[in-house]
């Protein structure tokens, strides 16, 4: 939020996936266009659609389908899967149950992370290990959502691609020990309508998702084609919609690429407002750092921003914690 941003800008980046295995992508007219479409949509909002992306439609599409079949069970067999801090965090987690600074939200989801084994991370990665807990009806439930994880985890390395090249570094930039081995998140989320059969407890404007930042490098939400919830705060606090664009991801910046970039580019405000009678499905992928990584701004940005820098070091492990620590009752 950078600047008084109006909307946010849709990013055709085909030309940069074409050339995302060329050691020499940065010299291709193409990824240039690309490259600098990012620079200004990460200076000027922290969020842009991508579209040319090469994720099939109609797997995007089953993959919200299936969230949206697994909400409509009965309570009783969501709780099946219930996220506790015995696995890991991962799980089911009814509405309310979700708590931004302090409110409950209005949305219910299902929470994944990559693996963590016993040990792994010692005691940074101790409130995090678990396996991820997959509905087992239908039971292609797990095959599609981690073939999906699969896909957006190379989507997102390759945007990262175009990023480092934005920020004026190598395109391998973020990989290697900052990302080469990138965590990720994956949250299936859904969001009550306001004439759901829960109409009297959910007055209108009731928050889904209330303002808050993404922890990692970025992040791809894949949001339901017929209803605009998701707002972006500009500047001026102006709460910008991101009205659902068919086909398209919505990408934005986290806390981690903020600190790299010495805050050329922020992680933006953003809040979820389901005014809609219907029930509101989105899939949020999130791509970060390793989690060990210790994240701290790099050089090419220190020199970009006048020579200061603005923050100091994050491990990323530790920062996820903490926020998952205080994100329930
Ligand atoms: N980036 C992630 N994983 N987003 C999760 C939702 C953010 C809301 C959370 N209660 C919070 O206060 O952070
Ligand atoms: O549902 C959405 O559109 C966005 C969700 C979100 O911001 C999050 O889970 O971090
Ligand atoms: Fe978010």
């Amino acid at each position: 939020m950078a600047t008084d941003f109006k909307s946010i800008p849709i990013i055709d980046i085909g030309p940069l996936l074409a050339k995302c295995g060329d050691p020499k992508m940065a010299q291709d007219p193409g990824v240039s266009q690309v490259v600098k479409q990012l620079d200004q949509a990460c200076r000027e909002a922290g969020f842009f659609y991508v579209k040319g992306h090469g994720i099939p439609d109609s797997l995007m599409k089953e993959v919200k389908n299936l969230t949206r079949k697994f909400f409509h069970l009965p309570y009783e067999e969501k709780l099946k899967i219930k996220m506790t801090p015995a696995t890991g965090y991962r799980g089911y987690q009814r509405i309310g149950e979700n708590i931004t600074k302090g409110v409950p939200d209005i949305h219910e989801a299902i929470d994944c992370y990559r693996e963590i084994k016993p040990g792994m991370y010692g005691a940074l990665g101790k409130p995090m290990e678990g396996c991820n807990l997959w509905p087992l009806d239908p039971p292609k439930f797990k095959l599609l959502m981690e073939e999906y994880i699969s896909l957006c985890t190379d989507l997102s390395r390759n945007i990262m691609r175009g990023i480092a090249l934005a920020l004026g570094g190598s395109p391998y930039e973020f990989e290697g020990e900052k990302a080469g081995d990138a965590f990720w998140v994956m949250r299936l989320i859904g969001y009550p309508g306001i004439s759901s059969e829960n109409a009297q407890e959910m007055p209108k404007n009731d928050i889904g998702c209330g303002a808050h930042t993404d922890y990692g490098l970025l992040t791809l939400v894949n949001q339901d084609e017929d209803t605009t919830a998701l707002q972006v705060r500009n500047l001026s606090g102006e709460w910008i919609s991101a009205p659902p664009v068919p086909g398209t991801f919505v990408c934005n910046i986290g806390d981690m690429l903020k600190i790299y970039s010495n805050g050329l580019y922020e992680s933006t405000l953003h809040q979820v407002t389901n005014n809609a009678a219907k029930y509101r499905v989105s899939v949020a992928y999130f791509y970060e750092t390793n989690f060990d990584t210790a994240v701290e701004p790099l050089d090419i940005c220190i020199q970009r921003t006048g020579g200061a820098k603005k923050f100091g070091r994050a491990v990323y492990g530790e920062h996820l914690a903490s926020k998952v620590l205080t994100n329930f009752v």
